[in-house]
């Protein structure tokens, strides 16, 4: 990390540093008490928030794929995420739900929810984000078929821009046996109660 002086003499973040500047041009008097802290703050909390950039597949799954003849529908339902959409960097958020088919192979129940993390904790669009979380499904199970549903509420709609309060969105991503069987996708939906 690129590090600056600031007034005080602290070493600070060139996010930090940023983070001051975008104060100012908003009007605030960045030296005011409440705000002395806040750059720090608000980089520290946005490095968290886009920490999903530095994680990847393979260290978050750590070889938690078990070997299993259970070859029946798995679903993990209502995960829930907090992202942020990659056009106004204002969060959305909601729950994620998966099934899938395994073939010999089932994944650790908790990395599913960090799967979901790990997509989620980046600028995003929900439908991108669906998307990326069946793939890796896929890509570490070898399962038969895979569904991922989510649905969200976007503060881009609700704190600004057109204000809708009520509405929500839900994407979907069937992949494989999910795609292709009728029966398969309908038990998935009943099963999240879709
Ligand atoms: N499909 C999709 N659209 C999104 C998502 N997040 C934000 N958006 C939309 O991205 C669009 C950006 O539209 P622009 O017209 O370029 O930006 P804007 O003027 O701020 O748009 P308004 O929100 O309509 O005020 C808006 O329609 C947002 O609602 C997402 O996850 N998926
Ligand atoms: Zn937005």
């Amino acid at each position: 990390m690129t590090l600056y002086e600031s007034s005080g003499g602290n070493k600070m973040s060139k996010l930090e540093s940023l983070y001051r500047d975008v104060l100012s041009e908003l009007g605030e008097d960045v030296s005011r008490e409440g705000l002395l802290d806040t750059p720090a703050r608000a980089a520290k909390a946005m490095q968290f928030l886009t920490s999903g950039y530095e994680t990847n597949l393979e260290d978050i799954v750590n070889n938690a794929v078990f070997t299993s003849d259970n070859d029946e529908m798995v679903v993990v339902e209502g995960i829930e995420f907090y992202s942020q959409c990659e056009h106004h960097m204002l969060p959305f958020l909601g729950r994620c739900h998966i099934g899938y088919l395994p073939n010999g192979k089932v994944l650790g129940l908790s990395k599913f929810a960090r799967i979901v993390d790990m997509f989620g904790r980046r600028l995003q669009i929900q439908e991108n984000m669906t998307k990326q979380i069946a793939e890796a499904v896929e890509e570490v199970t070898g399962c038969r078929g895979v569904g991922v549903i989510v649905e969200a509420k976007h503060m881009c709609m609700m704190m600004r821009g057109v204000q809708k309060q009520n509405s929500m969105m839900r994407t979907s991503v069937m992949k494989g046996a999910f795609r292709e069987n009728q029966a398969t996708r309908e038990e998935f939906m009943r099963l999240v109660g879709l």
